[in-house]
């Protein structure tokens, strides 16, 4: 048989880690999932069973116990590049390198409006998260974040909509609005401050789905976009997906009850998606 080598890369996912920075008795903690991958020389591994190129995976994963432990984790974000920088500087033959790291955030815990020095709190499936995609001409970042969950009881309505024969959604002015966004932005400023970029980021999402009327899915993800670029000079672009997590109205008639807007079947799926991509500026501009 004959094949050539199309393309390849190769590395190590899912590598846990948590790692703590003590000052004194405040302590700070970071949880994160990496995943490395890596471009370059390694295609006699593939066609010729030739390894002594190959930087072993389990050594990719060693990488990064020791350079958490060597230097720490301020942010996904510093620790990525320095996770980047490491096998470029370190393996000539190593083309490319992809680090994803996603960050399971744990708040300090706050009780009577102080904060504890040493206990925090997990935020229910909500991660952060960056991608690094580094060689030796150039490196890109995008930082992000999913699983924001949230949900409002009112203030969100769809109507005006298509209809034809196919069409049975009623309209509404009143229904539970719930989702979990996920959102990344290119950092092109690698120097910036990605966490209190994220923080405010977060904070006008939800600013957004809280305080203004959600004619749409489509439209809050646009007025969130637009809240983002107002509060952040930094960010340009930024990507947004919101799932419409439907709660439907429970018919209740056939128990003759009335239902007053008031009790709901929360679905998983099928679900709604909304996804789009925002630039700053007008069209014209981009
Ligand atoms: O905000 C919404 N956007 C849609 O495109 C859509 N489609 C649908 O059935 N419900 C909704 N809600």
């Amino acid at each position: 048989m004959t094949a050539h080598l199309y393309s390849q890369r190769y590395g190590k996912s899912r590598v846990r880690l948590s790692r703590i920075t003590r000052n004194g008795p405040r302590h700070e903690f970071i949880e994160l999932t990496a995943a490395i991958s890596l471009d370059g020389d390694f295609a006699a591994a593939f066609t010729a069973a030739d390894n002594h190129l190959i930087v072993a995976t389990d050594t990719m994963k060693n990488t990064v116990y020791a350079l958490a432990n060597e230097h720490g984790v301020p942010s996904i974000e510093a620790f990525g590049l320095r996770l980047a920088a490491h096998f470029l500087e370190t393996y000539a033959h190593v083309s490319q390198v992809t680090v994803s790291l996603e960050e399971r955030p744990w708040t300090r815990i706050n009780l009577d409006g102080e904060e504890e020095a040493h206990s925090f709190v997990a935020s229910a499936g909500e991660e952060y998260c960056c991608e690094i995609a580094a060689n030796r001409q150039a490196t890109t970042m995008r930082s992000g974040l999913r699983g924001l969950r949230v949900l409002k009881t009112t203030g969100s309505g769809f109507s005006g909509f298509l209809r034809d024969r196919l069409t049975t959604l009623p309209e509404t002015d009143d229904r539970i609005f719930a989702t979990a966004i996920e959102a990344s932005w290119p950092c092109a400023n690698l120097c910036t401050d990605w966490l209190a970029i994220r923080q405010s980021i977060r904070a006008e999402f939800l600013r957004v789905f809280a305080r203004e009327f959600s004619p749409s899915v489509q439209a809050t993800l646009f007025q969130m976009a637009e809240a983002v670029f107002a509060r952040c000079v930094e960010i340009d672009e930024i990507s947004i997906t919101m799932p419409n997590q439907h709660h439907l109205p429970a018919n209740l008639t056939p128990l003759g009850l009335k239902n007053a807007n008031v009790t709901f079947i929360p679905t998983d799926e099928p679900h709604g998606l909304i996804s789009a991509v925002v630039r700053r500026g007008s069209q014209e501009a981009s």
